[in-house]
């Protein structure tokens, strides 16, 4: 919500699809999100920027191994920093903007195939409640834009509002969004 109201295209766009697919005012349902593609990269751009567990959950190596030309000795705790995977250069074009039309075509999923986005991380330890959380993300978002027009209270704008993060073993905003909903009209 926070990238959205910062990117009031985008935010527009996303309704935009909402309507057209949906009907404006009309309840998601979990059936309708294969049909959202625009929410859907919404969904991964966030995840890209924003990953909730930015470090994932520290591991071990079971053994001496090399990785990259790099030495990683039994027994050291390894953490993965998807926060910087998310906005290497390398990778990522103008990775400081939020862009969901980067995922647009792009098969890229969140389900720990693609090393670039690891938002629940992967292999054995990969987060058991994907399935869960990546449906109720996309409902809980498709609904509340569906169902109001949002905009920054009004000492705010889309420039000046506070993006800072604050880092732990989850990644929060450090001064919370406050947005205001307003009714539609349908
Ligand atoms: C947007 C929502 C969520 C995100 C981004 C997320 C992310 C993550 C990440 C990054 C990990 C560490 C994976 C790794 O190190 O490879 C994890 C682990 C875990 N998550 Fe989630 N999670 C979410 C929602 C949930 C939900 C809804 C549940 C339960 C219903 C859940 C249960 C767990 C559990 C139990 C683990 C530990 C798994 C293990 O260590 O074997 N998560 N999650």
């Amino acid at each position: 919500m926070a990238e959205l109201l910062r990117n009031p295209e985008k935010l527009s766009k996303a309704q935009a699809e909402l309507e057209q697919v949906i009907g404006r005012g009309k309840p998601v349902k979990e059936s309708d999100i294969a049909r959202l593609p625009y929410l859907q990269a919404t969904v991964k751009e966030t995840f890209r920027m924003h990953p909730a567990g930015p470090l994932l959950l520290p591991r071990r190596a079971g053994a001496t191994v090399q990785v990259g030309g790099y030495t990683i000795p039994e027994g050291a705790q390894i953490l993965v920093n998807v926060w910087a995977v998310g906005r290497d250069p390398a990778t990522w074009k103008d990775p400081e903007e939020f862009i969901p039309e980067r995922f647009l075509g792009l098969d890229m999923d969140v389900k720990g195939r693609s090393f670039e986005l690891l938002p629940f991380g992967g292999g054995r330890r990969i987060c058991p409640g994907l399935p869960l959380a990546i449906r109720m993300l996309h409902l809980m978002l498709g609904s509340l834009l569906n169902f109001f027009n949002w905009r920054l209270e009004d000492c705010v704008s889309p420039e000046t509002m506070e993006m800072g993060e604050k880092f732990g073993m989850t990644l929060q905003k450090a001064q919370p969004l406050r947005a205001v909903p307003l009714p539609i009209e349908i």
